[in-house]
């Protein structure tokens, strides 16, 4: 893993955590195996479609934007992903959010991954698989620091923890540019 050295956050990068033919595989399990939904969020009170498939698998319920997630059991996919990301890592993780992006207009708002049910410095670890897309990061207070831009490429593991969601907010931007179906995995530890 390579540090990436940014302030008041605490962040792991490793674009090669899987092998490319690897990589290859597990997106075409994953777009298979996975039970994957179309959800809604309301906005301006309306009902409109994320602009993005999702799933949420794990030990414990969850809620996320407003959400409520079941808890829906481990599958083989999932758990072979997670004992490799817990061993790269050096963390242990009871829950992980997909994201399928089908096409450069899908897409995921800034936010931070700061909901109390994850605690108070949680460790994200999160796998990128097919398309590019780049992932932003912007600081919520210092106006001086601009935002770091990271291309997560096929096969990549980002590990995001310390204080980096206290300090830091992310997103997934549309994009223009034609782009190749991607699939995202952020492994997670749901508290009691
Ligand atoms: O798709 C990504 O790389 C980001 C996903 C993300 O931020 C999340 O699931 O909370
Ligand atoms: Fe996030």
């Amino acid at each position: 893993m390579q540090t990436l050295d940014i302030p008041d956050a605490e962040l792991y990068y490793d674009p090669h955590f899987l092998k490319q033919e690897e990589a290859d595989a597990y997106f075409l399990r994953l777009e298979r195996e996975i039970s994957w939904q179309q959800e809604s969020i309301r906005m301006f009170g309306k009902e409109l479609p994320m602009p993005r498939l999702t799933a949420w698998y794990g030990d414990k319920a969850y809620t996320y934007s407003g959400l409520y997630n079941a808890p829906k059991p481990w599958v083989p996919v999932l758990q072979e992903l997670k004992d490799r990301v817990e061993q790269a890592s050096g963390h242990i993780y009871n829950s992980v959010l997909l994201n399928f992006y089908r096409h450069g207009n899908d897409s995921m708002g800034w936010h931070a991954d700061d909901e109390a049910a994850l605690g108070d410095e949680p460790a994200i670890a999160s796998l990128s698989l097919g398309g590019e897309r780049r992932f932003s990061l912007k600081h919520r207070a210092r106006q001086d620091l601009k935002p770091v831009h990271i291309t997560l490429a096929h096969g990549s593991l980002l590990l995001m923890q310390g204080p980096t969601q206290h300090h830091w907010l992310h997103h997934i931007p549309k994009t223009k540019r034609p782009v190749q179906p991607r699939i995202n995995l952020t492994f997670r530890r749901v508290k009691a």
